[in-house]
């Protein structure tokens, strides 16, 4: 390089991007050639089907898949078609992007980020180039080349002519301004982040660091690797990703689509369980917590086994001039006896029906005397009776979860079924919250509950099953079939999956901090043979519960599949003065925890605003939220205790902010970012559960640009 003659800078600048710009045009030109012949071979396709030899036909079909992709990828409307290229040792150039795309000769015009080629592009650094003179970051707006950003890793193999220019690809897109959703990262993905993205398939892949360090977005950058990595695996038999809220998931919904992927089934905790209806209503921490405990179990299994409360507790019935009686013992003893450990309600309906009729016909000779059929006809006869027909149904009804979930608003009732388990003030606290179930619905919490009673109870037995077409494949498609159909079947069986289908390929788990042992429970039942990518942060956990038993609760969920941990260091998010807030306050209660870097500084330092009563919050409120609007230009969160967001929501309501403000609660927060923060009453967040200093430590780290603080109490601030 140094023999180079100098140039004016604008003057290189202005020529890498012409070249670059050059390239582009390339890739644009092939793929509209590419999408066009892929529209023509669909539409000759189905006649040829039975033509040709059936390689042919495979490549052929994988052609106008692979084309259909390209063509889905490039109108699901992103920047940065190709973002980066490298310059290799050996002179290869490789350009990198969101989509593999290959020249007429075959020659790779764009590496898809996946791909194994891409991956120094994410990797090599000076001190370990891995075979990459120069790295190029490449902006793009729509299809014109904006700006270039070069590192040159191997200094010592560049050629003299080799240019470079630009500087700070990373910092540039972490000054952007934040949207309602969540971006991808595909083009400044980190080494550290990318190792994380790129591990292995099988096992479990656990992810943490601190706020910020981008968890979130390596969790769904993985999900599309796996896909791009084993398509067949992973989009046959599906990927589920959980997130803590619906709030939450709609942040990180575009993501997938945005990387061309939509083969992935986003769910919060809420929403899991396909039979009940999604609900966002939680539960104050320390009764989630409570809620949450494996302790629950076992509360749950002795309710499944219970005789169903205002049930018979004595049958009579006059039969051949006799009468045949069964007293509470005897019902008992019929219903125990036809559950033995392990066995699920539903589905042994009939074996406690049996007992009943072997009960009733040890005492039937006694009875009727001379006038005793055979046992065949002494059933029949019975099961014919309504009187009898209307015991049974009573006795031994078809039961949902959410009934006996119900049956637990009883506090007699919760107390026998909690023994040694619940305390007199939990079973108040559980008793008290059940009681709403009917009429209000369910919590987020108590769907795993409801979830654990499903797997106790068990489905009644179908009576009539559809008899399988043994030709068929897939719904609608047969054994003759081209690769195209397949693929389109494979799609319409993701969206067609059973609506409580559970044996996905792979389950991300994102703020896996937050999920609860019984959580843990309901997920482990949906990934039996699954892969899963874990991440976390548990400095940042509401659990209020005991450490031991939440790790036990997950081990058992993951089972015995190897395990490889990733640390990421850095938070991208926050400012250096943001987070150096959050901090203070994550110091007090854990001090020795290694907190990531915040990288990025504003020189704007957060504004704490005291107001002297609490009737003072709301127009202390209002104008500190008109003011970070004013000087951001993306979205604005408020962050309040539990009890005070339909208040604090009521105080904004009237200024009409639309799209760019939303209230949230300091648990809806989790996991969201916002260019600006207020935080009302923080000292409320503090108080509101025995981890309310995480809780806080999350609410202070989800702002990009500003933070405000609005409080009477200001006992929460390190500083204070
Ligand atoms: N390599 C990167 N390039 C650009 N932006 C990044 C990068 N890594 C993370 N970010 C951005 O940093 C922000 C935080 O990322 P993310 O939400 O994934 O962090 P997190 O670790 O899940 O945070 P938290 O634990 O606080 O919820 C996001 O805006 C994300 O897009």
């Amino acid at each position: 390089m140094s023999d180079a003659a100098p140039q004016p800078a604008d003057r290189v600048l202005a020529r890498e991007l012409a070249a670059e710009q050059d390239h582009l045009d390339r890739v644009y030109a092939r793929l509209g050639q590419l999408r066009h012949r892929a529209a023509e071979t669909e539409r000759d396709g189905y006649s040829l089907a039975r033509v040709g030899n059936f390689g042919a036909l495979v490549e052929r079909d994988a052609m106008v898949f692979h084309a259909a992709q390209r063509r889905y990828v490039l109108d699901a409307e992103h920047e940065g078609l190709v973002f980066g290229r490298l310059d290799r040792r050996d002179g290869q150039v490789h350009h990198v992007g969101r989509l593999g795309v290959r020249g007429e000769a075959s020659e790779p015009l764009v590496v898809d980020w996946r791909a194994p080629a891409a991956a120094a592009f994410y990797q090599a650094t000076a001190a370990d180039p891995q075979g990459v003179v120069r790295r190029r970051m490449i902006q793009s707006s729509g299809e014109t080349v904006t700006g270039l950003s070069d590192d040159l890793l191997d200094p010592a193999a560049a050629p003299p002519d080799m240019a470079l220019v630009g500087d700070g690809a990373l910092l540039a897109s972490l000054s952007r301004t934040t949207t309602r959703g969540m971006r991808d990262i595909v083009a400044t993905i980190q080494r550290e982040q990318d190792e994380a993205i790129r591990s292995p398939a099988g096992g479990v892949t656990i992810v943490s660091g601190g706020p910020g360090t981008g968890k979130t977005a390596v969790a769904l950058h993985r999900a599309a690797y796996l896909l791009y990595a084993d398509r067949s695996r992973f989009a046959g038999s599906g990927i589920l990703v959980v997130g803590p809220s619906p709030v939450f998931v709609e942040y990180i919904s575009a993501v997938l689509p945005s990387l061309g992927e939509d083969a992935a089934t986003l769910r919060s905790l809420g929403s899991l369980v396909a039979r009940l209806s999604p609900t966002e209503r939680v539960d104050p921490p320390a009764l989630a917590s409570l809620k949450g405990s494996l302790r629950m179990r076992t509360v749950l299994e002795r309710a499944a086994r219970a005789a169903v409360p205002g049930g018979p507790e004595e049958f009579r019935l006059a039969y051949r001039g006799g009468l045949l009686t069964l007293d509470r013992d005897a019902l008992d003893k019929a219903r125990v006896g036809a559950l033995p450990r392990g066995a699920r309600r539903n589905e042994v309906r009939r074996a406690g029906f049996d007992n009943i009729f072997t009960a009733l016909w040890r005492q039937a000779p006694q009875q009727l005397r001379g006038r005793l059929p055979d046992r065949p006809r002494f059933e029949e006869e019975l099961s014919e009776h309504p009187a009898f027909r209307d015991f049974l149904r009573a006795w031994w009804p078809q039961l949902t979860p959410l009934r006996v979930l119900s049956w637990c608003a009883d506090e007699r009732r919760l107390r026998r079924w909690g023994r040694d388990v619940l305390s007199g003030a939990e079973v108040g606290a559980l008793a008290g919250s059940f009681a709403a179930l009917l009429d209000v619905g369910p919590t987020v919490a108590d769907i795993a509950l409801l979830d654990e009673l499903d797997a106790l109870l068990g489905r009644p037995r179908r009576r009539s099953r559809r008899v399988r077409d043994s030709f068929e494949i897939a719904p609608g498609v047969h054994e003759v079939s081209t690769f195209a159909d397949r693929q389109r079947a494979a799609r319409a069986q993701a969206v067609q999956r059973p609506d409580d289908y559970r044996d996905y390929a792979h389950i991300v788990v994102d703020e896996a901090q937050d999920v609860t042992p019984m959580q843990w429970r309901m997920l482990g039942r949906r990934g039996r043979h699954a892969s899963w990518t874990v991440v976390g942060d548990p400095a940042q956990s509401a659990w209020t519960g005991d450490p031991a038993e939440l790790a036990r609760a997950r081990d058992d969920a993951l089972g015995r599949r190897r395990r490889e941990t990733y640390t990421l260091s850095t938070n991208y998010r926050n400012s250096a003065e943001i987070f150096e807030v959050a901090a203070g306050v994550i110091r007090r209660v854990q001090p020795d925890l290694r907190l990531p870097v915040a990288v990025r500084s504003t020189g704007v330092a957060p504004r704490h605003v005291a107001v002297d009563s609490p009737d003072g919050l709301a127009d202390a409120a209002r104008a500190a939220v008109a003011a970070v609007l004013r000087e951001v230009e993306g979205t604005v969160g408020v962050i309040t205790a539990l009890g005070r967001r339909d208040a604090a929501a009521g105080w904004l309501a009237e200024a009409g902010h639309g799209e760019r403000l939303q209230v949230v609660t300091s648990l809806e927060a989790k996991g969201m970012e916002y260019d600006g923060v207020v935080l009302v009453e923080p000292a409320e967040i503090l108080g509101e559960a025995a981890s309310g200093a995480r809780t806080l430590y999350v609410a202070l780290s989800r702002a990009t640009q500003r933070l405000t603080t609005v409080s009477y109490d200001t006992s929460w601030r390190a500083d204070a």
